[in-house]
């Protein structure tokens, strides 16, 4: 499963289906988190693993480890790290690797952490270099060189730090330097919801907005929110909205999938950008391949739009693939969209493969 190249904002502006937090779903992502790890729904090997963390540690009456989540935004990593810090009855204090630009920064944020805080670092793969490196020696030594003054006459000023619990968080493990991947104690792996988890997201958060849902309803819901609990709980609030106003308030599978075709959310979870791109591939194209450029012009977006946004979840869905030719529709885009891929396209320009012609 490749989320590596999901984007940390959604480019596309605040769609429905965007996995990043938008300012609606920051007021009410508090109310819905779970708070302790029995209330986290799925990721079962995670929470088997950190739960023996974080018992070891509270047994030995010490500081847990440093804990890397690395996933896609919307799984759950902020939601973790609040549950890190409940279940060692430790407070939080939360920052992101964008806000550290100097090392200064985060020495100040170091030196006022209380023992046995937890330290939430989001995006850490952002942070700017010198506040890495300062980084290596907080989390090793609980210790940090603060350098006063400028050129041949700068010292550094050793600090000692209280012992603390480092949780850093990042779409993309694979951008953090090795000397900082290796110092954290236990590293997760977040992968996308199946299904089944994501309804039963779905029935806690429905039943703490106290909003009525059949096991079908949530189905519905479940089946368009692109494996992340961020996107079935958002757009839960919008089936909820439409269920208020032209029904009884109850949803059911009726409720929700006309809710969703009102906001343009397919039975796949993909909204008019995605279609967009790939009935642009089908209808324009033959399926391809074409490149990037040309796919951006045919539906008038920006490439990275195209890109960033629509096109790793057509791959990850199988409904799209980078060639080295240029984009390539598979089968199932075509089953998708209900089209026939015309004769010629199935036997001749580079889709052999995908078509098993
Ligand atoms: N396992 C889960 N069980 C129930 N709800 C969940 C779970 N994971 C995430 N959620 C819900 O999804 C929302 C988003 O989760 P969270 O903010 O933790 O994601 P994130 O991975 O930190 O995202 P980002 O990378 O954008 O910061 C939260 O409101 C939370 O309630």
């Amino acid at each position: 499963m490749n989320w590596d190249d999901t984007t940390d904002t959604d480019a596309a502006g605040d769609r429905l289906v965007g996995a990043s937090a938008d300012g609606e779903d920051q007021a009410v992502e508090a109310a819905l988190r779970p708070k302790d790890l029995g209330e986290f729904i799925g990721q079962e090997k995670v929470r088997e693993q950190l739960d023996l963390v974080l018992r070891a540690a509270r047994a030995r009456g010490a500081t847990a480890d440093h804990v890397l989540l690395s996933g896609a935004p919307g799984l759950g990593k902020t939601t973790l790290s609040m549950i890190i810090a409940a279940e060692m009855e430790a407070p939080i204090r939360i920052t992101s690797g964008p806000a550290i630009q100097h090392a200064g920064d985060l020495a100040a944020i170091l030196s006022s952490l209380q023992e046995g805080e937890v330290l939430f670092l989001d995006e850490i793969h952002r942070m700017s270099r010198p506040a890495e490196e300062m980084l290596y020696m907080a989390m090793e030594d609980f210790r940090v060189d603060v350098i006063v003054g400028k050129g041949p006459g700068a010292t550094a000023i050793p600090l000692e730090l209280p012992p603390f619990t480092l949780v850093g968080a990042t779409t993309r493990a694979g951008l953090l330097p090795p000397p900082l991947r290796d110092r954290f104690g236990f590293t997760a792996h977040m992968e996308f919801y199946g299904p089944a988890e994501l309804e039963r997201v779905i029935h806690r958060s429905a039943g703490l907005l106290d909003v009525e849902i059949d096991t079908v309803g949530a189905a519905e819901i479940a089946g368009r929110s692109r494996g992340t609990p961020r996107i079935a709980n958002r757009l839960l609030r919008r089936v909820r909205d439409y269920a208020q106003v032209k029904a009884d308030g109850r949803i059911t599978q009726e409720i929700a999938s006309a809710a969703l075709a009102v906001y343009e959310v397919d039975e796949r979870g993909l909204d008019r950008l995605d279609r967009g791109v790939l009935e642009a591939l089908l209808k324009l194209f033959g399926g391809g391949p074409v490149g990037l450029s040309t796919l951006a012009v045919a539906v008038g977006e920006e490439r990275e739009t195209v890109e960033e946004v629509a096109e790793p979840f057509l791959v990850r869905e199988g409904l799209l693939a980078r060639t080295p030719r240029g984009r390539v529709a598979t089968p199932a885009a075509w089953v998708h969209l209900g089209l026939t891929p015309p004769r010629s396209q199935s036997s001749g320009n580079g889709q052999r493969d995908l078509f098993g012609t």
